[in-house]
């Protein structure tokens, strides 16, 4: 199928394009009000996760309602966890929850590596719906949390600042580490091939807590394992996020990937200087969407005058706040899309 819009595959991939494309982390969420409407419906998070055909619903929204150049799959990167044999609980208003955690070798052993096509089969059924109705209007891209992030939740439990528990592990028994990180390495790969299988035109590696590792934690634990999945996965183009991990934008710069997502604590001059072979994707600082229309079109322009308009997807620098008004979404939006190039 032809896309009607690959406006992100080409900027992805270095090609020219004739302006610039835009998505936001976390589109497909609490922002819309029709989204809210449709989890209302499912019940909870889980079963909206889980039952293909509304996933594939709130996945499409942003694009007919916001506009965005690109739809990405409704899911959550803890459903990796789950198909390995650890399942999370979404607390109200707490957000993820493990029952049970990883804390010794017994514990990663009884983990199995995945097979996406059984464990997963929901969102790559999603992924089948979502292709089937959005008709090449736009890319659809799938993701996956980086192993070092995934981890942090195996470990922890829980969400946390600062995930000190995981971080022990990192430090105490750095073996046990290496080993956790490798299975569930070797469950993302095979997991981001099937999606890109099953239709997605990009994938996404999303290390958000990359920012409370140290440069040496982060070259160890986290950097490595991200490259063993960018080195595999030859099918879609591949976008690395890593929030806060300005301290190592020079390795980023030699992965194996097409993109790499800036939040906006990271220079925008710096960072072209430090990757200059990359297209970048970010940054916007997602409380510029607080302020004013015309502070939000500022800010907006004076971040893609910045960037310049090749080799650059504009994004927010983070996933977009529950509590955003859509309208000053769509402002955003349409600033990007109505820049001259
Ligand atoms: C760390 C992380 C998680 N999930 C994700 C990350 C990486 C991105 C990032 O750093 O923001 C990724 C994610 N989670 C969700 C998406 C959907 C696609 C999209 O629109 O981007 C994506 C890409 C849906 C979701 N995932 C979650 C919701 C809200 C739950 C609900 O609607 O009830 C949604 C829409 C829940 C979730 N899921 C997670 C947390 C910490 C929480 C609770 C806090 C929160 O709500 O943001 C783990």
């Amino acid at each position: 199928m032809k896309l009607q819009n690959d406006l992100i595959l080409r900027a992805a991939k270095g090609e020219r394009v004739e302006r610039v494309p835009v998505w936001m982390m976390r589109q497909a969420g609490r922002i819309l009000p029709e989204y809210r409407a449709v989890r209302e419906k499912a019940g909870s998070f889980i079963k909206l996760a889980t039952t293909p055909e509304m996933a594939a619903e709130v996945t499409i929204q942003p694009v007919d309602i916001l506009g965005t150049d690109a739809a990405i799959i409704f899911s959550d990167i803890l459903v990796v966890p789950e198909a390995m044999g650890l399942p999370y609980e979404m607390v109200e208003s707490k957000g993820p929850v493990f029952p049970k955690v990883i804390q010794n070798k017994k514990d990663i052993d009884a983990l199995r590596i995945a097979n996406p096509e059984n464990e997963l089969a929901y969102v790559l059924k999603a992924i089948d719906i979502v292709k089937k109705e959005l008709n090449g209007r736009v890319p659809l891209l799938g993701f996956a949390g980086a192993p070092f992030t995934i981890f942090c939740y195996m470990v922890e439990g829980k969400g946390s600042k600062t995930f000190s528990i995981a971080k022990k592990m990192l430090y105490s028994e750095p073996e046990l580490a290496h080993a956790l990180l490798q299975k569930i390495t070797d469950t993302t790969i095979a997991y981001l091939k099937a999606q890109a299988k099953h239709g997605a035109d990009l994938v996404q590696i999303f290390d958000s807590w990359a920012g409370i590792l140290s440069p040496d934690q982060y070259r160890k634990f986290s950097l490595p394992y991200i490259a063993q999945i960018c080195d595999a996965i030859n099918e879609v183009p591949v976008t690395v996020f890593a929030k806060g991990a300005f301290f190592a934008r020079k390795e980023m710069s030699k992965l194996n990937c097409d993109v790499v997502g800036l939040d906006w604590n990271m220079d925008i001059t710096e960072s072209r200087r430090m990757i200059p072979h990359k297209t970048l994707q970010g940054n916007l600082d997602p409380c510029v969407l607080y302020s004013s229309f015309k502070e939000i079109e500022k800010h907006t322009k004076k971040m893609i005058k910045n960037f310049g308009g090749q080799k650059y997807i504009a994004n927010l620098g983070h996933g977009v706040y529950p509590d955003t008004d859509p309208e000053k979404v769509k402002c955003f939006i349409e600033t990007v899309k109505n820049y001259t190039i």
